[in-house]
């Protein structure tokens, strides 16, 4: 278990292609805390993350990482899964060697690395296709080998941007119960979530954006399981909770 705070974003403005995206965000999460980041299409949660992680500038306020200024930020701590997948290169590269890339320190790897990696795309249901190049997998695949790599740091701070998106039922299951024991041990957890559904049992704070500013940051909303069937119609109106802000955030995007 960690001391002090594992994030601690404060007044942070970022702007991005001349227009203002984040306003004055807040944002703390302390050791073992499950914090959902939630908000209309646009609202800038992607956009606070990776700024939470030094991946987009700031303008204006500050970061501090594990009680650390971003330059000095202990990254072996933290795991990082992004919203999308980054280009792959054209030279074959397995999913375990991509996931073993999680576990480098300096440009060596450690000894044992293998059976880490196997470990952990295990947990993602990909042991199978450990030795398959991720060019050949598709977008659910590569995914999971995304979030393997990431586990298999044993992070401190896992950072999760919609880590489910075109995942299977039953592969979600087994990760968010991974991230549940992670989380029991003392993981901090920041995931960017449109449907809070299965992760709903283990959330601590909702954080929610409209516009680039924080607008809740409290209790998460009830998860509506209707939402998540393909049948739904998300345009009918949403039932509004006493603060209006909660009870309508699966409505139009921001941007
Ligand atoms: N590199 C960039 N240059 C200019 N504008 C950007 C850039 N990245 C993001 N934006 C804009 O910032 C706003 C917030 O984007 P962001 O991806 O953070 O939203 P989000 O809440 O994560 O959305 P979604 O739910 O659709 O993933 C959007 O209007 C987007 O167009």
């Amino acid at each position: 278990m960690v001391a002090g705070t594992v994030l601690r974003a404060r007044g942070v403005d970022v702007s991005l292609g001349g227009r203002r995206i984040l306003a004055a965000v807040d944002l703390t999460v302390r050791p073992g805390e499950v914090v959902a980041l939630l908000g209309a299409n646009g609202s800038g949660k992607s956009t606070l993350v990776r700024a939470a992680l030094g991946v987009v500038p700031t303008s204006a306020g500050e970061i501090r990482l594990f009680d650390q200024p971003l330059a000095s930020a202990p990254w072996r701590r933290i795991g990082y899964v992004p919203q999308r997948i980054p280009a792959v290169t054209g030279v074959p590269t397995t999913a375990c060697e991509v996931v073993r890339a999680g576990l480098l320190s300096g440009h060596r790897l450690r000894r044992g690395t293998r059976a880490q990696a196997v470990a952990a795309l295990d947990a993602m249901g990909m042991a199978a296709l450990a030795h398959r190049p991720v060019q050949e997998m598709s977008g659910g695949q590569q995914q999971r080998v995304l979030i393997a790599r990431a586990l298999v740091r044993e992070p401190d701070l896992l950072v999760l941007d919609e880590p489910t998106t075109g995942i299977d039922l039953g592969t979600i299951e087994t990760f968010v119960a991974t991230i549940d024991r992670m989380r029991r041990a003392g993981t901090a957890v920041v995931v960017v979530l449109h449907e809070t559904e299965s992760f709903a049992a283990m959330l601590d704070r909702a954080v929610v954006l409209r516009h680039g500013r924080v607008v809740h940051d409290g209790p998460p909303p009830p998860a509506r399981a209707e939402h998540a069937r393909p049948e739904h119609e998300h345009a009918h109106p949403h039932p509004v909770e006493p603060d209006g802000v909660l009870g309508d955030l699966v409505g139009g995007g921001d941007a």
